[in-house]
């Protein structure tokens, strides 16, 4: 994490090659996201040290073949990092510097403003694709963040947005040509609250998304119990295996 002398925190994700996100990175952001929030930053972007691709979501490998006590861990460790993320009191921003399939679009949608770099990148939740289903707040994140109609045909088609999709739909704000652009420009946002009040402006953000945070926080038992009794069915498992194979034999192209 580096704060600049902004007072803004940009945080860099670096998990090669695809930042995927397993236990180990997401306790890392959780406990990067405490910090920007005790040093109290003017807000927080998160960028990618990877050229090509933001975050390829949900580390696949944590899903299949699962420890039970690990892949429990891993699942409320989600939940808090979407909860820091989204319920966060500063202000966030994604500098979104290459792909962001399903756990990627949720970080992306779960701050506040998105900058995208023009390219062949795309973004998106794409889980009815793999035959697995998007939980109620990676669909709500989305919901937030482009229309309702939009985000439920984007989300039963498992649709993965280009850059210029994403732009008309609002699912990103901008686009930038490249990545000191596009954290240029996340900035620029971020300090448009230069002259709000943090106080009046952090409780108006989370009474306006406490709606979507309190369906998790008193769900999250019954959440977690679904995750599992999911991952564990011999399909999902089937879909995961032959997903993670399909992905091996791309790489090896
Ligand atoms: C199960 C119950 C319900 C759960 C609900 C869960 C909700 C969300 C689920 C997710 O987030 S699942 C993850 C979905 N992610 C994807 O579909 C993206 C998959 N990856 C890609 O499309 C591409 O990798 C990329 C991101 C576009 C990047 O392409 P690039 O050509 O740069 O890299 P690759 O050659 O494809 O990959 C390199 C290397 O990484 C491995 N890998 C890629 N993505 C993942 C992943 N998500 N998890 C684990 N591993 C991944 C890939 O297999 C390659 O490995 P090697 O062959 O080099 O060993």
């Amino acid at each position: 994490m580096a704060v600049d002398n902004d007072g803004i925190a940009v945080v860099t994700l670096q998990r090669p090659p695809v930042n995927s996100l397993n236990l180990d990175l997401l306790q890392a952001m959780n406990n990067t996201f405490d910090d920007v929030a005790k040093n109290k930053s003017k807000g927080m972007i998160l960028t990618s040290a990877s050229p090509t691709v933001f975050s390829a979501g949900l580390d696949i490998m944590e899903m299949y073949k699962p420890d039970p006590k690990r892949v429990e861990t891993f699942w409320v460790t989600l939940q808090d990092m979407w909860l820091k993320l989204f319920g966060a009191s500063f202000p966030t921003a994604a500098a979104i510097n290459g792909h962001a399939p399903a756990g990627g679009c949720l970080i992306a949608t779960s701050c506040e403003y998105r900058v995208m770099l023009s390219g062949k990148f795309t973004i998106g939740l794409n889980e009815t694709a793999l035959g697995i289903v998007a939980p109620t707040w990676f669909q709500d994140s989305l919901r937030h963040t482009i229309p309702t109609r939009q985000a439920e045909i984007a989300l039963t088609t498992g649709k993965m947005f280009t850059v210029d999709e994403a732009l008309k739909v609002g699912l990103i704000d901008e686009t930038a040509a490249d990545k000191a652009e596009a954290i240029e420009k996340c900035k620029k946002f971020i300090k448009r609250f230069d002259k709000i009040p943090s106080l009046a402006r952090g409780m108006t953000k989370q009474i306006f998304r406490q709606e979507v945070l309190k369906k998790l926080l008193t769900n999250r038992q019954a959440d977690t119990k679904q995750f599992l009794d999911l991952v564990n069915q011999p399909k999902v498992q089937q879909s995961l295996e032959l997903y993670l194979a399909m992905l091996k034999q791309k790489s090896q192209k």
